[in-house]
């Protein structure tokens, strides 16, 4: 295998990004980057910019200053939290994934199978379980063969075993397409164990690294309080308080304890 380097791996550069939304300042100095192959997570309380983040990384919100580099040519597929569609319309999910662009029965059958939902191509749309419902969304978005999948909450609405299911799916497409995977979530033990590497996000990056890092760091409890037995109980035994390489958590601004 050819020697690839560092920098032929980097999807995504953001460098000191800021953003404001109407008079709000969304975020402050946001650095990140993403690799081929990553997973990379988000969490952060309601408002923290999450979304903002993905959005500026879509290219759908243009920062006030900082800049976003993406790789030349780099295909991104998008999953929504969710979406309505007129359950009086006879749409089966092989068909939905022809929509907008006319696609062969034999692509959209590749995608569903890569989202783990080959036996529905012909099931309508109306009639599937909510789990099923947010895998045809991943599998239209991985019908242009993304190189990155950018996931907003993708597992809103479905019960901890329905999300847990879905995120060990979107491990596999990792593994069976190589793509990177960029996604918001609030199901922080869960998304954890799934990720390379989690950012949390408050209007500005607190802290970011791999996730038993991120875990353990004061800024992440501060955060999330007593909320995160799942994640903190799964971690516990490595936490060592030793930051590896590459992992940075910022204590210089001021949090307050919220236990
Ligand atoms: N046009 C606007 N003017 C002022 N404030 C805005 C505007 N649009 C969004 N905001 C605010 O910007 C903040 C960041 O929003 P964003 O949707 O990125 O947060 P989030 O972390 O994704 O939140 P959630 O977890 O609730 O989805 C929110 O507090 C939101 O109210």
């Amino acid at each position: 295998m050819p020697l690839v380097s560092a920098r032929n791996m980097r999807l995504v550069t953001i460098k000191d990004m800021s953003v404001k939304l109407g008079a709000h300042q969304a975020l402050s100095h946001v650095d990140l980057t993403i690799d081929k192959g990553e997973i990379v997570t988000i969490v952060g309380p309601n408002g923290s910019g999450k979304s903002t983040l993905l959005r500026s990384v879509i290219g759908a919100i243009r920062p006030d200053s900082g800049t976003v580099l993406k790789a030349a040519d780099m295909k991104i597929g998008y999953v929504p939290q969710s979406l309505s569609i007129d359950p009086t319309l006879p749409l089966t999910a092989g068909r939905f994934l022809s929509l907008p662009n006319r696609r062969t029965k034999i692509a959209a059958l590749a995608a569903l199978t890569q989202a783990g939902v080959e036996d529905i191509a012909d099931r309508p749309m109306s009639g599937l379980s909510g789990g099923q419902f947010q895998r045809v969304l991943l599998a239209r978005a991985l019908m242009d063969e993304p190189d990155l999948l950018i996931l907003d909450e993708p597992t809103t609405g479905l019960d901890q075993p329905g999300s847990a299911d879905f995120y060990t799916q979107i491990e596999r497409v990792r593994r069976d397409t190589g793509a990177a995977i960029l996604m918001v979530s609030h199901e922080l033990h869960v998304v954890m164990s799934a990720s390379d590497r989690v950012v949390c996000l408050n209007g500005h990056v607190c802290c970011h690294g791999a996730p038993e890092v991120v875990a353990s760091a004061p800024e992440y409890r501060a955060l999330f309080g007593t909320g995160t037995h799942g994640a903190l109980a799964l971690y516990r035994h490595e936490h060592d308080h030793h930051h590896h390489d590459g992992d940075a958590c910022d204590h210089d601004h001021q949090h307050h304890e919220s236990h």
